[in-house]
C-alpha cells in the first residue's frame, strides 16, 4: 500500500488560525464543547468563516472519495496524555472538538449518537485496555477491517472527520474507495440485490439488543455518479447469503483490498472520508498506555438530499437508534453531558 496517498487540502495559517480563534471564542462563551447551546450557536459562526476555508471544504471531489485538510496545529504539551478511554476524556483536546464541529458544520450537518459516546458529537478513538482486539476504535492488536461507518443504521453519516490529536507510531487508517474498483458487471448485479442484514457494531450494546427483525440491504447501489457501497463485513451474517452473492461480495472484498491506500494521520490533520463511497479501518499496533498513544477525535456528518443511497432505507428500524442531529439537539433529547 502507499504511504502518502490521499489528496492533501492544505489550509494557510491565516485560514488555521481563523478556525482556531473562531473555536476558542465558542469555547469561551459557551464553556464546553458539549454543550448545546454551543453547537446551536454554530452555523452562525460558521457563516462568517472565509472564503478560503469555506474553499478548503468544498465536498470530496475525486474518486478517491476523501481528501486530508492538513495545517492545523495542536499544541502537543498543552493536550495532556492521550486518555485510556473515551469515558475519561472528560474537557481534553475540547478546543480541538469545536474546530471539528465548525469543520463538520460547513460541510454538512454533525451527527450523534444517543447509544454511543454518551451522545457526544465528537467522539475520541483511543486504544483501551481489555478491548485490544475488537472491531470497533478502541482496539489495536487487530486490523480493524474496512467498514462504512454505522453501516447497520439508515440514519449514518454521509461524511466522517478524523482529526489527529496524536500519532507517534505513524499507525495507518486505511481507506479504500468503491470507485477505484474494477467489479465485473454481473457481480455488481449481485451485490445490489438486498441478501443479508448489517448488525449492529460492539459500539451499539443497545441496539444489539433489538428484537425486531433485521431487513437485507444490499452492499451497492449505482447513482448517476458512480456506485456507492455500504459494507462491514465483520457485522454481516455472511453465511445466511446464497452462494453467487456470497462469492461476489468475496471479490468485493478482494477488490477493496487492491485499492486500499494507508494514511497515516499527521496532528492537526482533518481526514475527510466520504462514508458512501470509500470504506476505512486501521492497522494492527501495539498500544503503549503510557500517555503518549495515538489520540484520534471523530465526527460524523449528515448530507441531505444526497442521492447516494436506496430509498428503500427510509423503511428500516436502525434497530431502535436514532441519530441526534446538532442544530436541533434540545435539552429534551436524554444527551447526557
Ligand atoms: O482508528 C482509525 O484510524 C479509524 C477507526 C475507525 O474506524 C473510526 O474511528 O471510525
Ligand atoms: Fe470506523
Amino acid at each position: 500500500m502507499p504511504t502518502c496517498p490521499a489528496p492533501v487540502r492544505p489550509l494557510d495559517d491565516a485560514a488555521a488560525a481563523e478556525l482556531t480563534t473562531t473555536a476558542a471564542k465558542l469555547l469561551a462563551d459557551h464553556s464546553r464543547a458539549t454543550s448545546l447551546e454551543l453547537l446551536a450557536a454554530l452555523p452562525e459562526a460558521c457563516a462568517r468563516l472565509s472564503d478560503s476555508v469555506r474553499h478548503a471544504l468544498r465536498p470530496v471531489d475525486t474518486p478517491d472519495g476523501l481528501f486530508v485538510l492538513r495545517g492545523l496545529h495542536p499544541d502537543d504539551a498543552a493536550l495532556g496524555p492521550t486518555p485510556g478511554h473515551w469515558s475519561s476524556v472528560g474537557d481534553a483536546g475540547a478546543l480541538w472538538d469545536v474546530v471539528l464541529l465548525l469543520v463538520s458544520s460547513l460541510m454538512g450537518t454533525p451527527i450523534a449518537w444517543e447509544g454511543q459516546q454518551d451522545g457526544r458529537f465528537v467522539h475520541n478513538i483511543v486504544p483501551s485496555p481489555g478491548h485490544e482486539s475488537e472491531q470497533t476504535g478502541a482496539s489495536s492488536d487487530v486490523l480493524l477491517t474496512p467498514h462504512t461507518e454505522d453501516a447497520f443504521h439508515p440514519g449514518r453519516a454521509h461524511l466522517l472527520l478524523l482529526c489527529c490529536m496524536r500519532n507517534h507510531d505513524h499507525i495507518a487508517t486505511t481507506a479504500a474507495s468503491i470507485r477505484r474498483t474494477a467489479l465485473a458487471p454481473a457481480d455488481v448485479e449481485q451485490l445490489e440485490r438486498p441478501a443479508v442484514p448489517i448488525l449492529p457494531d460492539d459500539a451499539y450494546e443497545e441496539a444489539q439488543r433489538y428484537a425486531g427483525r433485521p431487513a437485507p440491504v444490499p452492499a451497492l447501489f449505482d447513482t448517476p455518479e458512480g456506485l456507492t457501497l455500504r459494507f462491514d463485513p465483520a457485522y454481516t451474517p455472511l453465511a445466511e447469503a446464497d452462494a453467487e452473492w456470497r462469492e461476489a461480495y468475496r471479490r468485493l472484498e478482494d477488490e477493496l483490498a487492491r485499492v486500499s491506500v494507508a494514511v497515516s494521520l499527521e496532528p492537526g490533520d482533518v481526514l475527510v472520508v466520504d462514508n458512501d463511497i470509500v470504506v476505512h479501518g486501521r492497522v494492527p499496533f501495539t498500544a503503549r498506555y503510557d500517555g503518549t498513544d495515538r489520540w484520534l477525535k471523530r465526527a460524523s456528518v449528515r448530507v441531505e438530499d444526497r442521492p447516494t443511497r436506496p430509498s428503500a432505507e427510509r423503511d428500516e428500524h436502525g434497530y431502535g437508534q436514532t441519530a441526534l442531529t446538532a442544530w436541533t439537539a434540545s435539552p429534551a433529547c436524554s444527551i447526557r453531558r
